[in-house]
């Protein structure tokens, strides 16, 4: 599943909104009803409304009632594993848990896994709302 979901992240980035930054990113989610949604980053000219394929992925899957993420792949053209910003790691922290498996990789196949508490230690969640 990790080398397929790799696959379709790559395969997202073609669909690429990138006329200002020329970086394509592409993600792939894998959720609990063992769907796989699709994302690529979306600029815009008003640069700071840009998306992120992270962000675009996720919100795909959630907004088709799919809460539960069981794996994500991330990929970019870069020199060692794709880094995601700091938004992404917050919206992941939403609907990823300690069993969610994230794989960040490049176009050269270096790919490491991570945990969502190493990707964002001390991440703000619901339980921190009173
Ligand atoms: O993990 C990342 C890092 C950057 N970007 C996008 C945002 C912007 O469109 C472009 C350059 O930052 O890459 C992503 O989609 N995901
Ligand atoms: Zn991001």
């Amino acid at each position: 599943m990790k080398e397929q979901l790799i696959k379709e992240a790559i395969d997202a980035r073609k669909h690429a909104h990138i006329p200002y930054s020329h970086f394509a990113v592409g993600a792939a989610v894998l959720t609990g009803s063992k769907t796989i949604y699709k994302g690529c980053n979306i600029e815009n000219a008003s640069y700071g409304l840009s998306n992120c394929a992270e962000r675009t992925a996720i919100f795909k899957a959630v907004s088709e009632g799919e809460h539960v993420i069981e794996a994500i792949a991330v990929v970019a053209d870069t020199e060692g594993p794709v880094s995601p910003c700091g938004a992404c790691r917050q919206v992941l922290a939403e609907f990823c848990d300690e069993n969610t498996k994230i794989y960040l990789t490049n176009l050269h196949g270096n790919t490491e896994e991570w945990t969502m508490e190493q990707l964002l230690p001390g991440a703000f969640r619901s339980t921190d709302l009173t």
